[in-house]
């Protein structure tokens, strides 16, 4: 059963330009010139219940204005939105029980008291029974290992220890689908393995289902066994993260031994490119579909002692999806 759908979800901003020094500034307050800019254009998906989805894209893609338009922070120029049975925006207290959002550049937590003080105002919004509270907050700030920072002010702790309770706070009154923008930002690698083992435990333990936006893409393989990739508010790719290799690469990789040296343009008239060149060991790129016919010529004509052909890793497809190499117009999925 989904729990979120979105169909056709846009949102425009509009963005003042002011012309620069103080005339600029004068002209500006009796005639204001503003531009459209479109983040989020025409995006469509659904999530299952306890799904744990990626949701990625480059700089400015358009991922934390989808993530507020989910969360009730913003209102989109067109389109809907259902998540757990609520329109977001609206903003009604059945859809804020239910969901959570941490976001790694902002701190929801109130600066000047300790953690244990914010987590008791939710006790009182979120009405969570005494005996719920106590017990999870234990564990949760036990398995975080930030127990015994819990009556510290929130503004002596560190980026990783504060990330850990703002973790905490949006967990604590259980909510069935959790919002994660880039929650491990900024923390050290230990500290990103250890939010990581928590959220897939967590995940699974309770059945939420969670939508993560991340730039480091060890979070994404980790714990998404689903990827949704947005450029310029569109969708790029929509599906299992295991797959996008083979639906998005345009290329394989053909690693060759020779028995003597054979000479680069060779193989480049055979319609391969050479990445690297190492005595009698090459590293070839070959489009997708010419794999096997280039692999054969070699074997037939050329000295081959040893050929190992391999896809390009993840973060290969996924960086030259970013850079609009690895699709093409209209392959948008
Ligand atoms: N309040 C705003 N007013 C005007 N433009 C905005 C506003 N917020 C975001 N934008 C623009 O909308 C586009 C999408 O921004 P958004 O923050 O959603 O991207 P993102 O995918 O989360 O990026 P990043 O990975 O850098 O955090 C960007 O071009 C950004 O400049």
């Amino acid at each position: 059963m989904s729990v979120i759908n979105v169909e056709g979800l846009t949102k425009e901003y509009l963005v003042h330009h002011k012309k620069p020094g103080l005339s600029g500034s004068v002209k500006a307050l009796f005639h204001r010139e503003y531009e459209r800019k479109v983040a989020v254009k025409g995006l469509s998906f659904k999530i299952n219940e306890g799904e744990f989805a990626g949701f990625i894209g480059p700089n400015g893609a358009g991922k934390s204005t989808t993530l507020k338009m989910l969360t009730g922070i913003l209102t989109p120029s067109s389109g809907t939105a259902d998540v757990i049975g609520c329109t977001p925006w609206k903003r009604s207290m059945v859809h804020r029980r239910q969901i959570s959002i941490v976001m790694g550049n902002r701190s929801q937590l109130i600066w000047d008291l300790p953690p244990l003080e914010t987590f008791g105002l939710n006790k009182e919004m979120y009405q969570i029974p005494k005996v719920d509270f106590d017990k999870d907050l234990t564990e949760l700030s036990e398995l975080l290992g930030v127990d015994h920072l819990l009556k510290v002010q929130t503004r002596k702790l560190s980026l990783g220890e504060r990330m850990k309770m703002e973790i905490i706070g949006a967990v604590l009154h259980r909510p069935r689908v959790l919002f994660l923008d880039e929650p491990t930002i900024g923390l050290d690698l230990f500290a990103q393995r250890h939010t990581r083992e928590f959220l897939k435990d967590y995940n699974k333990r309770y059945g939420s289902t969670i939508l993560l936006t991340s730039h480091y893409l060890e979070d994404i393989k980790e714990l998404c066994d689903r990827l949704l990739v947005i450029d310029k508010g569109q969708m790029l790719y929509d599906g299992q993260t295991n797959q996008i290799v083979n639906k998005l690469s345009l290329h394989k990789f053909i690693t060759v031994s020779f028995k003597q040296r054979v000479s680069p343009e060779r193989i480049v008239a055979l319609g391969g490119t050479i990445v690297t060149e190492q005595l009698l060991k090459m590293v070839i790129r070959v489009p997708r579909n010419n794999v096997t016919r280039l692999a054969g010529e070699m074997l037939n004509m050329l000295p081959v002692e040893d050929l190992t052909i391999e896809d390009p890793s993840i973060e290969d497809v996924i960086e030259n999806v970013y850079s609009g190499e690895g699709i093409k117009e209209g392959e948008a999925i």
